[in-house]
């Protein structure tokens, strides 16, 4: 745990942190030491000696007031340490997660640094406030029990005794807290994925006619969360009372030590009282420190789950970046396979994109065509091979030049909450108000913001839900024209378009080609048929390439894909 901390970066700063441990230190063995002058004074005080008593008032004070300089010292240093390692924490992640290779946000990832950048942080940062709560815990007693081993050894030994039966029970009621909290939590998340679910699927639902159908899902995971919660509520009941009851006995044997002392007169009565209170004080902490433990596992676990993100390598930058000579793109004897070493999805692929043309990739359902995308646009490093840019390895381009450079237009576009026009500018923020409105017409995103109620200040709703798929891609499209990029590469979406927008997104495709070298995996073979070159890939390899004119005459794999379309078209004509 302390090489994790070190590695996160808390003790960046010695300086302040040793400051922290020392006020931290000071306080705790500050009210051990309290504790322990209370007994001269209570027993002097309770044997009716009151000036006696009255000289032991001195050193208390100073006691105390040691105390309240060193926990004000430690509250101020507390919260300075954590905003410091939070910022740092937040500046790192961020400055990170930038430099890491795109492709390693599949597959969830994203949402995990989205958890991260949220509560995880936060829950890393407590770590500092359970220390000062940890050194409490231990210190303080260790401060009791030498007081209570110089005024009666055989008190101390008693005590002392007590500690392991007492850490023992606490171990073994927190693992039985555990172990339901740990099915409670797991009810809880699947309760509240159902509700999600419910709520998203309604539409789906209802056109099937299964409304009663998605409640009787959702009823039974709720039933099952309230089931778990119960079983919680009794399941932590043993556990609690075990740890209270351990400490009520420890108490019991040192009451019972005690009276013996007293009984047997070899300690009179008041002081006997004064170190029965000590021994309180003694035990007391150990009712925090399970508490502490299951804050420190939490803690834990998230300084485990950001220092996994703070090790992933980013992809290597060339140490002498070099510069491409044109747009052209060369994939040549490209192997590779997600993650590196695992079965090929692309093995030996040659594929040549002069500069300002524009060639289209089809192929079936995981014949690898988003992954050549990928490879192109640097989110993964190839395994075997080179993708090329202009003649130059992409590993061999600066990674801000690479992103200057290529233009990427997903499949399934995520659009933010904002306006259009703020969707456009993602593209590029210093574009003036006439080059995005000259990007939207382009893109025939104008008649998009004509039919929204409120025109251009439209929101387009979160990830652009009240946009359609062909409407969001032109939206797409209208940023890659702001960004003006040489190089663009287009997953076509695959939603269903009506004739119009169809329309539209073609004559976006085509005003995004001119100049550019477009790459487009397309999903209808109907918007490439104009294209300089269609390259059909199958099984990671390609295996033709062409014009479609070329491609259809040649009779090969291309011209059965074409045939297919046809053939759905004419089944589309006959149904209707
Ligand atoms: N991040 C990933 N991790 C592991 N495997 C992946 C990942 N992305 C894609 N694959 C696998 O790689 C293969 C090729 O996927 P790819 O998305 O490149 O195919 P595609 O031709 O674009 O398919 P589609 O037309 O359905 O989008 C598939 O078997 C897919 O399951």
């Amino acid at each position: 745990m302390i090489a994790l901390l070190h590695r996160l970066g808390l003790g960046a700063d010695p300086r302040p942190l040793a400051r922290y441990l020392v006020s931290a230190a000071v306080y705790a063995i500050s009210a051990g030491t309290a504790f322990g002058l209370l007994v001269p004074l209570l027993s002097t005080l309770l044997a009716g000696h009151t000036g006696t008593a009255a000289r032991w008032l001195l050193p208390l004070a100073g006691t105390v007031l040691v105390g309240w300089v060193a926990h004000y010292e430690q509250e101020v240093r507390v919260l300075a340490l954590a905003s410091a390692w939070r910022r740092r924490l937040y500046q790192r992640l961020g400055t990170h997660v930038v430099r890491l290779p795109l492709g390693w946000f599949d597959g969830g990832r994203a949402a995990q640094v989205e958890q991260l950048f949220g509560g995880g942080v936060e829950t890393a940062v407590r770590t500092v406030h359970l220390v000062q709560a940890l050194l409490g815990a231990l210190l303080t007693p260790a401060t009791v029990f030498l007081f209570l081993l110089c005024y009666d050894p055989r008190l101390a030994l008693t005590v002392l005794v007590t500690v392991p039966v007492v850490l023992a029970v606490f171990v073994l009621a927190r693992r039985i807290t555990d172990r339901t909290e740990a099915a409670h939590h797991a009810a809880t998340r699947q309760a509240s994925d159902r509700l999600v679910e419910f709520a998203g699927a309604q539409p789906v639902l209802r056109a099937n006619g299964r409304g009663a159908g998605g409640r009787a899902l959702l009823r039974d995971a709720l039933q099952d969360q309230y089931r778990t919660a119960r079983r919680q509520v009794f399941g932590a009941l043993p556990g609690e009372h075990l740890g209270q009851l351990a400490i009520q006995l420890a108490f019991t044997a040192v009451l019972v030590v005690g009276l013996l002392l007293a009984t047997g007169g070899r300690v009179d009565a008041p002081r006997i009282v004064a170190l029965l209170v000590l021994g309180v004080h003694f035990l007391r902490p150990f009712a925090d420190l399970a508490g502490i433990a299951g804050g420190i596992r939490a803690c834990r676990a998230a300084l485990v789950r950001l220092d996994a993100v703070l090790r992933t390598e980013p992809l290597p930058e060339p140490a002498a970046p070099r510069s491409h000579a044109d747009a052209s793109i060369e994939l040549s004897g490209v192997d590779f396979g997600y993650p590196p070493g695992s079965p090929k999805v692309l093995t030996g692929l040659d594929l040549v994109i002069p500069a300002g043309t524009t060639t289209a990739l089809v192929g079936p359902s995981g014949a690898g065509k988003t992954t050549v995308t990928k490879l192109i646009a640097r989110f993964f490093d190839v395994d075997r091979g080179a993708v090329r840019i202009g003649g130059v390895d992409v590993r061999d381009i600066a990674g801000a030049r690479l992103a200057e450079l290529v233009s990427v237009v997903f499949q399934d576009v995520h659009l933010f909450d904002g306006t259009i026009e703020d969707n456009i500018r993602v593209g590029n923020p210093d574009a003036t108000d006439e080059q995005i409105r000259q990007a939207a017409r382009r893109a025939q995103v104008e008649s998009i913001a004509a039919r929204l109620p409120g025109g251009w200040a439209s929101r387009v709703g979160a990830g652009g839900g009240l946009l359609s798929g062909g409407e969001r891609q032109r939206v797409a499209i209208a940023r890659a024209l702001v960004k003006d990029a040489p190089i663009v590469l287009l997953d076509e979406a695959t939603s269903a378009l009506d004739a119009e927008n169809e329309a539209a997104v073609h004559a976006a495709l085509a005003e995004l080609a001119r100049g550019r070298t477009l790459l487009v995996i397309a999903h209808r073979l109907d918007t490439i048929t104009g294209a300089a070159s269609i390259a059909v890939l199958d099984g990671g390899r390609l295996v033709e390439q062409g014009t479609h004119a070329e491609l259809v005459a040649a009779g090969g794999r291309y011209a059965a894909l074409w045939a297919e379309r046809e053939c759905a078209q004419g089944w589309r004509l006959a149904a209707h």
